[in-house]
């Protein structure tokens, strides 16, 4: 596809993430637009078509992705609607922006890896949008160029001020604690080989029955550790916070000063984001533009992808399982992944 075209992209679930994803393609980013849009709520669909000049309504996903006018897709459909419509974009052999996670259980995500590499092209990117911010670019250039000596100890906070209805102590694993476990794996360059889930004193204030915080540890194939809160009901405000401790020194991001208290409204003589919208608005902007760049020059070297695969979706996935085994029991257990290289294909 030439620079001058426009990439024509279907995006499939226009709630928070969709809606914004389809104003960022049509308003912030160039070289593309949104020609369809389906959502499991037609009205949503209508109404978020109504804003996009040139963008239909198809009320099925899979009409959606199989559709002529479409050259790619986005999916910000729920993490459980992933997997079909993922293997439904490979089936139409279309690029796809999926929303993390890819999926919520391991053994979908590696169906998936295995059908992406039976076609021999790189189709999936993963919406791991950490990988894209400024912050953590840096703090990756910084760990890379060897300035902090080598790694040993990652810290990471992660904590929202409310989560939707219906979330529960699993999902904070697989869609909140996911984040982290890609952060690790793309600062350190290693996979993770045990999880353990600590869970301190519930936060009374949460919805019933909901464990959070969580506490996760992390051990990695060189034996690194890393520990991450994750806490999605603080009432404050949305906090990010990474600190990688090494042989000749650390560093930290997520805090412009050193911190000393924060309440409601989030103020704390700074400002701290309301949300990730705010936090990350910079990253998914990139995300996007190199996604869109990426998608365009594919058809000349099978690889659609600028940032993570399905092969960093299903080694999330693989590491949330053995999470959320861990979090009923309270004890480690070790990660149940597949050899890289027995997977044969393009992510390699
Ligand atoms: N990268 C990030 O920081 C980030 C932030 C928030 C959400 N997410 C991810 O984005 C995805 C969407 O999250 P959200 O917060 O926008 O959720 P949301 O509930 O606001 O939106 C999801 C939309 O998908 C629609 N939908 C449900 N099932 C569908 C189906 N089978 N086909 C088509 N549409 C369907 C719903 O009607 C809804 O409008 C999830 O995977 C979530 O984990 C990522
Ligand atoms: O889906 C959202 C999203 O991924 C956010 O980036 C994360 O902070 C939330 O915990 C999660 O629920």
């Amino acid at each position: 596809m030439s620079d001058n075209q426009d990439l024509r992209i279907a995006v499939l679930g226009v709630g928070i993430m969709g809606a914004d994803h389809v104003d960022r393609i049509t308003n912030k980013i160039g070289g593309a637009r949104v020609t369809v849009v389906n959502d499991y709520s037609l009205a949503r669909a209508e109404e978020i078509a109504a804003l996009t000049p040139g963008a239909r309504v198809v009320v099925d996903p899979f009409d959606a992705i199989a559709a002529e006018d479409v050259d790619a897709v986005v999916l910000a459909t729920p993490g459980p609607t992933h997997e079909k419509q993922v293997l439904a974009c490979l089936e139409a052999g279309k690029p796809v922006l999926c929303e993390k996670p890819l999926t919520t259980d391991a053994d979908s995500s590696l169906t998936i890896v295995k059908a992406e590499a039976a076609l021999g092209k790189r189709l999936i990117q993963v919406g791991f949008m950490r990988r894209f911010d400024h912050e953590y670019t840096q703090l990756k250039d910084l760990i890379d160029s060897g300035d902090l000596g080598r790694p040993l100890v990652v810290h990471c906070a992660h904590r929202n001020p409310a989560v939707p209805n219906g979330f529960d102590s699993a999902m904070i694993v697989k869609d909140s604690l996911v984040h982290e476990v890609d952060v690790t794996r793309f600062l350190l360059d290693e996979e993770i080989t045990s999880v353990q889930i600590i869970r301190p004193a519930a936060n009374s204030l949460a919805p019933e029955g909901i464990q959070d915080p969580q506490i996760a540890i992390f051990e990695t194939e060189s034996g690194r550790h890393v520990d991450a809160e994750v806490f999605v009901t603080t009432g404050v405000a949305y906090e990010v916070r990474t600190e990688v401790v090494g042989e000749l020194g650390s560093a930290m991001i997520g805090l412009d000063v050193g911190l000393i208290r924060k309440t409601k409204p989030g103020n704390w003589g700074g400002q701290i984001t309301p949300g990730f919208r705010e936090r990350f608005g910079q990253a998914y902007d990139t995300e996007f533009a190199r996604w869109i760049k990426a998608v365009k020059i594919g058809a000349g070297t099978g690889n659609y992808v600028d940032g993570p695969g399905a092969w960093d979706g299903y080694a999330a996935a693989a590491v949330c399982a053995a999470g959320v085994k861990s979090l009923e029991t309270g004890q480690r257990v070790a990660v149940d992944m597949v050899a890289r290289d027995s997977v044969a294909g393009p992510q390699r």
